[in-house]
């Protein structure tokens, strides 16, 4: 793998050039667990705008899977065949990021001992991957924006523009729609970037993966751990279940990856897993007034006394799939939402006659 490194002596890698065989080992390039309802939606919205040459925006918390999603769509793509540059725009000084981003000439500046090509020179037949876009400092916006739009760059230190082949797909774990309204953010390089816009929920968001996903991390680690199989108790599962994972999918992986170094006989436990410094999810899940729940199924019961039907069964289906949303979150919620479910069903019947009122 070809990785460049800071100039500052700081030795964090700030790029990664995949598409080669190293990379096929990590589990950044091969993890694609996609289960719950949600990602699978999202799985099938990648296959419909990868191949298109649209600049993308991906949104998500930090370790919801921003690069790996960006790079499955690059692989869908039909730049498959060409680079994949990542750049995390949050990793550079300002005073670097326009050299690293466009590429300089010899002498462009104290310290530029030999020409460079940039990022962008990198990617070319490919894609880059811009992540923390929202880091990027206003002046480079302006100059980003333009290379979009003219489709060629001009190293620093040079006059002569070179055209430039390449998909953009830009990352941010802050709302941008803020950042431009607090004018942070140029509201040109916005649109220009969102043209496909791809929503990461969280992993709390999206429990039907949460599991499938432990699984998926148990058995990468178990194996390069040289371990056999381990299994994952119920107690472990329920805790696995219960966790907010406010890192996400980084957070979970970590987590199992430690358990699997303290578990014993095989079998990873509740105990084994070290949550207990973060949020449980039903102390962070928002609870609704004591007597919402009563007022939303009046209000419903009035407006199927008024024979509003269309209305009434939408509204139904709204209070069925919150209650769904909830059932991870908070039981009491959810157990509310489905009584008046129940008791919405009950009354359609009675009103129907196909049940007594007494019954
Ligand atoms: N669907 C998935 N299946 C399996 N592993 C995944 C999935 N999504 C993400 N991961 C893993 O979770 C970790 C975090 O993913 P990634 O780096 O893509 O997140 P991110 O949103 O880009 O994070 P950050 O905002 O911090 O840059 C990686 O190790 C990645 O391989």
């Amino acid at each position: 793998m070809n990785a460049r490194y800071r100039e500052d002596g700081d030795d964090a890698p700030l790029i990664t050039l995949p598409n080669s065989q190293a990379l096929a080992t990590s589990i950044r390039a091969t993890a694609q667990v996609f289960e719950d309802p949600r990602s699978v939606a999202l799985l099938g919205r990648i296959r419909q705008v990868a191949p298109s040459e649209a600049n993308v925006l991906i949104i998500g918390e930090t370790g919801t899977g921003k690069e790996l999603i960006a790079r499955h769509v690059h692989a869908l793509s039909h730049r498959a065949h060409g680079p994949f540059v990542a750049v995390n725009c949050g990793a550079f000084s300002e005073s670097l990021v326009e050299s690293e981003l466009f590429g300089h000439e010899k002498g462009a500046f104290t310290g530029a001992f030999s020409a460079k090509a940039g990022w962008f020179e990198a990617a070319s037949g490919g894609t880059l991957f811009l992540d923390e876009i929202g880091d990027l400092p206003m002046s480079i916006q302006v100059k980003l924006l333009r290379v979009l739009q003219e489709r060629e760059v001009v190293r620093l230190g040079s006059r002569k523009a070179v055209p430039i082949d390449v998909r953009v797909i830009a990352a941010t774990n802050v709302r941008l729609e803020e950042a431009v309204a607090a004018g942070h953010f140029r509201e040109d390089l916005f649109y220009r970037l969102r043209v496909v816009n791809l929503e990461l929920v969280a992993l709390r968001d999206r429990p039907g993966d949460i599991l499938p996903l432990a699984r998926y991390f148990v058995d990468e680690y178990r194996r390069r751990l040289g371990y056999g199989k381990v299994g994952i108790a119920a107690d472990a599962e329920h805790k696995l279940l219960q966790h907010a994972w406010p890192g996400n999918i980084r957070e979970l992986e970590n987590a199992v990856h430690h358990a699997l170094l303290v578990c014993r006989n095989q079998v990873l436990r509740g105990d084994d897993l070290h949550l207990s410094s973060l949020q449980l999810r039903r102390a962070t899940a928002p609870s609704a007034p004591p007597d919402a729940a009563t007022q939303l199924e009046q209000a419903l019961l009035a407006l199927f006394e008024e024979d509003r039907e269309a209305l009434f069964e939408q509204i139904e289906e709204m209070v069925m799939r919150t209650a769904y949303h909830h059932c991870h979150r908070n039981q009491v919620q959810a157990a509310k939402l489905l009584g008046i479910s129940r008791n919405i069903l009950r009354a359609r019947l009675i009103k129907n006659g196909e049940i007594d009122a007494l019954r």
